[in-house]
């Protein structure tokens, strides 16, 4: 059974339907990869499985259980974690506590894993300083290493790669890569940069106006020219 499943889903901003009977699946193990163009509702979709906007209809379950009536606080502490667009670091608050607040809802005193440090090597040389004065590269591998930190079953990330240098656009690809290939962990991103997306994708969605268009395994998004489905 799939760790995620997202079921007819339809959510609206006011009078506009923005989720069309989206569904989506996730699984252990393996990175899914949602592509579409600005604007075809992507963040919305995540937003609806962090619980950050509700849904009208459908059903979002998660590790067996039906999710989509649980606030974000419960999601997160369920196992979900989430890298928002934009990453949201706390500009003011140095790396160590940015990473702290990825453990609020755990007990207090629970330390931050040391592995994080490995996955992101930089940090540890920068656990002083404010978030705010990061690069944007070294704000989205705090971002990853905040949703990290309480070793989340579900990792879901909005478009990583956005402003990113190319070298720590490489960076996060492998760390995305290494956490799906222990099996312990699924991951949803949603990315534009369409290679580094097919050269995640254990699976794929495109969306294009708050539906799913197609979707299928990462290793026929060629075959298929995905590509074409999500030019600009
Ligand atoms: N808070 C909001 N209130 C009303 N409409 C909104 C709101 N947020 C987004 N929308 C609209 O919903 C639609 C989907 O937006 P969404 O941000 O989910 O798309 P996206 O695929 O993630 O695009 P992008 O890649 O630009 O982030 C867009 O038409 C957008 O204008």
């Amino acid at each position: 059974m799939s760790l995620l499943q997202v079921k007819d889903v339809n959510q609206y901003y006011g009078g506009s339907h923005i989720l069309r009977n989206v569904n989506l699946s996730a699984e252990l193990g393996k990175v899914t990869v949602v592509l579409g163009r600005n604007g075809v509702g992507k963040t919305t979709l995540l937003k609806s499985l962090m619980g950050l906007v509700p849904i009208k209809s459908g059903g979002i379950t998660f590790d067996g259980k039906a999710i989509d009536k649980a606030t974000p606080y419960e999601r997160a502490r369920a196992g979900i974690g989430f890298v928002p667009q934009g990453r949201e670091i706390f500009a003011r608050l140095t790396v160590q506590e940015n990473l702290q607040m990825g453990l609020a809802y755990k007990p207090g005193g629970t330390p931050i894993p040391a592995e994080l440090f490995e996955l992101f090597p930089v940090l540890k040389q920068m656990l002083g300083r404010r978030g705010g004065d990061l690069s944007g590269g070294q704000q989205q591998q705090l971002a990853i290493a905040r949703a990290l930190a309480a070793g989340p079953k579900l990792l879901i990330l909005d478009e990583p790669t956005e402003g990113i240098q190319p070298n720590i656009i490489k960076d996060i690809g492998k760390v995305i890569r290494m956490l799906a290939d222990r099996g312990n962990m699924a991951i949803v991103l949603v990315e534009q940069y369409y290679d580094f997306a097919e050269e995640l994708a254990d699976q794929y969605v495109v969306m294009e106006r708050g539906e799913v268009i197609a979707s299928g395994p990462g290793s026929e998004m060629q075959a298929k020219n995905i590509r074409q489905l999500v030019a600009i």
